[in-house]
């Protein structure tokens, strides 16, 4: 094995890059572009990018919608950044945070010639950096020399798309006994993927036959519901009487996904929640961010089952999405568990939206 990065390694590399507001290159189909994630961009970064031609910004067709600018790309949208915006321009263009106090003012000209790979490209890197989904670009044809001469990641995205499309591979590290509250006979088992992302876990309880339906949940992280007992949803209560129900039964399993904010990450999640504050419904938020409804990827869960012997559940969840990705990736689902608990004052809206937007059982 060569001693440099490959493509997983790289992507990887791109997405730390990108966090901390360096550019990185990206090339298919013979172009070449340098990108910057909208949300890092640094005021000597952002002339810098300019003095190398005119720039873009990349948006999802959700938060063009909301700023009332066509897109041509189906999914998203490249608006041509004017010569005389400036890194707020930028901001205001990709956050909503200031929509309502301060609305953008079109008209936006939207590119249509040309080819959007690379902007899309840009946009899924920055969404797997748990960013907000916009990116600025520039086309450059010294792009492949910059990356060698400025040291910047280059990846090739015609090796690098179907990385990304694909479940990533997750590998076990260890497995140890928790006694907990709900459950004695607790072993927590940690997974790690081989993309360089979140590490997911399983908390196996009691010794459940592998062949037989187990009762399991596949319980997305909430920060915010499951550690501090916010009000604003039900995710804190799920947790905790799906443990406990699989106490009272002596066995079960439940995955504790890595997936905060429903695959946006928790600062976006909290962006979400600012947008709400101010009106907007749970689904709402999400698409004036930019992000469909639900950003999760449900293969890694039905992954991680089979890993642990299972081939069949009894899984505790009102929402048939779950259902229908489990049975799609190869895991019987023997009989849904419904599981009603942590209903308040402040997360009744809650919901009501994901019963009547998102399909969930009542
Ligand atoms: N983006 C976003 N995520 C949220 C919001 N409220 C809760 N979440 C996240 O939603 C997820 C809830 O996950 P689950 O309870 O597993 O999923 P569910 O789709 O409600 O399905 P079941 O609980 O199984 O019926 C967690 O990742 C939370 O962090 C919100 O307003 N916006
Ligand atoms: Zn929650």
């Amino acid at each position: 094995m060569p001693l440099g990065p490959d493509i997983i390694e790289r992507l990887n590399r791109a997405r730390a890059d990108l966090r901390m507001g360096v550019p990185v290159v990206l090339t298919a189909g013979g172009e070449a572009a340098l990108a910057l994630a909208a949300e890092a961009l640094d005021p000597d970064r952002f002339a810098a990018l300019r003095a190398l031609g005119s720039l873009t910004l990349a948006i999802t067709v959700r938060r063009a919608e909301t700023l009332k600018a066509r897109a041509y790309d189906g999914d998203i949208a490249r608006l041509a950044v004017p010569d005389d915006a400036t890194p707020a321009w930028i901001a205001a263009a990709a956050d909503p945070a200031d929509d309502l106090r301060a609305p953008m003012k079109g008209p936006f000209q939207s590119l249509r010639d040309g080819d959007a790979t690379l902007a899309r490209a840009a946009i899924s890197l920055a969404k797997s950096a748990r960013l907000l989904p916009a990116a600025v670009l520039v086309p450059a044809a010294g792009a492949l020399r910059l990356a060698a001469t400025e040291n910047l990641t280059l990846i090739d995205w015609d090796k690098a798309a179907p990385e990304l499309a694909r479940a990533s591979t997750l590998h076990p590290v260890i497995a140890a006994r928790v006694p907990m509250v709900a459950a004695e006979a607790g072993r927590l088992h940690v997974f790690r993927p081989d993309d360089g992302g979140e590490e997911h876990y399983a908390i196996e309880i009691g010794r459940p036959p592998r062949d037989k339906p187990v009762l399991a949940r596949l319980h997305s992280a909430c920060f915010t519901g499951d550690l501090l007992g916010s009000l604003k949803c039900d995710c804190g209560p799920q947790l905790r009487a799906a443990l406990a129900q699989m106490g009272a039964e002596g066995a079960g399993v439940l995955l504790y996904l890595n997936q905060e904010g429903r695959g946006i990450g928790l600062a976006n999640k909290m962006r979400a929640y600012s947008l709400q504050d101010q009106g907007f419904d749970t689904v709402e938020a999400n698409h004036r961010l930019g992000f469909e409804d639900d950003e999760r990827d449900f293969r890694l869960g039905a992954g991680l089952l089979k890993q642990l012997g299972f081939s069949s559940v009894r899984l505790l969840t009102n929402n048939p999405a779950k259902i229908r990705m489990m049975e799609a990736m190869g895991i019987a689902v023997a009989e849904r568990v419904p599981l009603k608990v942590g209903q308040t004052r402040h997360n009744e809206g809650y919901l009501a939206t994901k019963a009547r937007k998102s399909g969930h059982l009542l």
